[in-house]
């Protein structure tokens, strides 16, 4: 199993090109499912949740073609079954029910479970589709789901958001008999770059980018041409990466405009963001100071910035507090941390974090995607050595971690 050896101490400068977004791929993928037709992805960033899409796709009769950072989908469903095999490594394998009801009048999904983060049920995706005319049963460990005359339209109103159930919806949704009105929806960046691709396989959507979106279904989806968004996430990462070290790097196709609440509290914290048309500058000349966040639904401050953001508090001047309200279980880098010397106390779903002057290289060990580089983030600022193991964590949705850092200054390997 591989780890990474990080020696810490070297202030980041250079460029950092963003990669496309993993977590606006993984749906995309799926409309492959919806249509018959080529559907061509560019901008796809090289990782192994993608990977595992790719094969789950496979098996339903969709072919994943890969060409440098473009993936082509082709070919008719064979199959309706995504096996606990496959769905068991990737909670995003669920986003095929909808498509494959929607297609096929039937499907066979395994439950995903929980994971480390959370309990991450899946009642709100399959309360939504019953509504549209399924009927699901569950049966050893599997969502049964046919539709025996097809989805219909219906007024689904979420009790609170949901990701991945609106994208589920939406997909189905796209190809109901009559109109779907999906209230308090998500409203991430993701959800705007799967419209933009349903709209350019011919779907009917009103009130793309806000919170009730309007489906008219239509009878079948066409082949179409779609470039992934830049990964948020990545880039709210490396702004912490630059942060910590107290450096200066240039996020090569960042949009500013996607992280709004993360860049707000980078600049409370004293981070300067200079904002250009091809990205924006992050640097940090001067001292951190401690800042509160709470996580929220886009635009509040995102779950899947928590962890590196605790990481760059804890060596911040003062206290901070971050409160998780969206899983309940996402604080496993709490007790990493405080190995490297970070002083954080988590209880319940806040953590108060007291920032300390230095961290201190140590072997960690990687939990989930995002924890793993809030260690990666105290090492580079660390004194010393640090080994986080487990890092296949970290290649579920970071391309090419090593190379990035390396190419900034960052004394970064990779050892098997
Ligand atoms: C592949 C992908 O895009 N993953 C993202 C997606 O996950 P995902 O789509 O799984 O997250 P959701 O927005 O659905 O989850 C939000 C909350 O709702 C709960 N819930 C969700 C569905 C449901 O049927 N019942 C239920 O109780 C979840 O357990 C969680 O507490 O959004 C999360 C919240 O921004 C991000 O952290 C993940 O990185
Ligand atoms: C939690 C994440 O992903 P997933 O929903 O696929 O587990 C994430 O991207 O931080």
């Amino acid at each position: 199993m591989d780890s990474i050896r990080i020696t810490g101490g070297v202030p980041l400068r250079g460029t950092i090109a963003i990669s496309g977004a993993k977590n606006a791929a993984l749906p995309l993928m799926t409309c492959g499912l919806l249509t018959d037709e080529r559907l061509v992805l560019s901008n796809v960033a090289k990782l192994a949740d993608l990977a595992t899409m790719a094969a789950l796709l496979a098996q339903h009769g969709i072919a994943v073609e890969p060409s440098g950072r473009t993936l082509s989908l082709g070919g008719h469903i064979t199959n309706t079954l995504a096996p606990y095999d496959i769905v068991r490594k990737m909670r995003a394998s669920i986003l095929v029910l909808g498509p494959l009801l929607a297609r096929r009048r039937e499907a066979r999904v395994s439950l995903p479970g929980g994971c480390a983060i959370g309990t991450r049920p899946v009642d709100l995706h399959l309360k939504g589709l019953e509504a549209m005319g399924a009927v699901i049963k569950l049966d050893a460990g599997y969502i049964e789901a046919t539709a025996p005359t097809g989805l219909h339209g219906a007024q689904i109103v979420f009790p609170f958001v949901s990701v991945g159930a609106t994208e589920n919806l939406l997909m189905a949704a796209a190809l109901a008999d009559g109109t779907t009105t999906l209230k308090n929806a998500a409203r991430e960046p993701e959800i705007i770059d799967l419209c933009a691709c349903l709209l350019a396989m011919g779907a009917n959507i009103e009130g793309v980018g806000t919170d009730t979106l309007t489906i008219h279904g239509v009878k079948s989806l066409h082949g179409a041409q779609h470039a992934i968004l830049p990964d948020r996430i990545e880039t709210g990462t490396y702004a912490c990466a630059a942060a910590i070290t107290g450096g200066k790097v240039f996020l090569e196709g960042a949009r500013a405009a996607d992280l709004g609440a993360v860049l707000s509290s980078l600049r409370e914290a004293g981070v300067v963001i200079t904002e250009e048309p091809n990205g924006f500058w992050v640097e940090r000349a001067n001292g951190l100071h401690g800042v509160d966040a709470v996580t929220e639904p886009f635009p509040g401050f995102p779950t899947d910035m928590q962890a590196q953001f605790m990481a760059l508090m804890a060596v911040a001047e003062g206290a901070s507090m971050i409160t998780e309200t969206i899983f309940e279980n996402r604080f496993m880098h709490v007790p990493e941390l405080n190995r490297m010397g970070a002083r954080i106390n988590a209880h319940g779903s806040s953590a108060i974090i007291r920032g300390v002057k230095k961290l201190t290289g140590a072997p960690v060990m990687a939990t989930d995607l995002r924890a793993s580089f809030s260690l990666v983030l105290a090492a580079l600022a660390a004194e010393g050595e640090t080994t986080i193991s487990r890092v296949y964590h970290l290649d579920r949705g970071y391309e090419a971690v090593e190379q990035k850092l390396a190419a900034c200054g960052a004394r970064i390997e990779r050892i098997g």
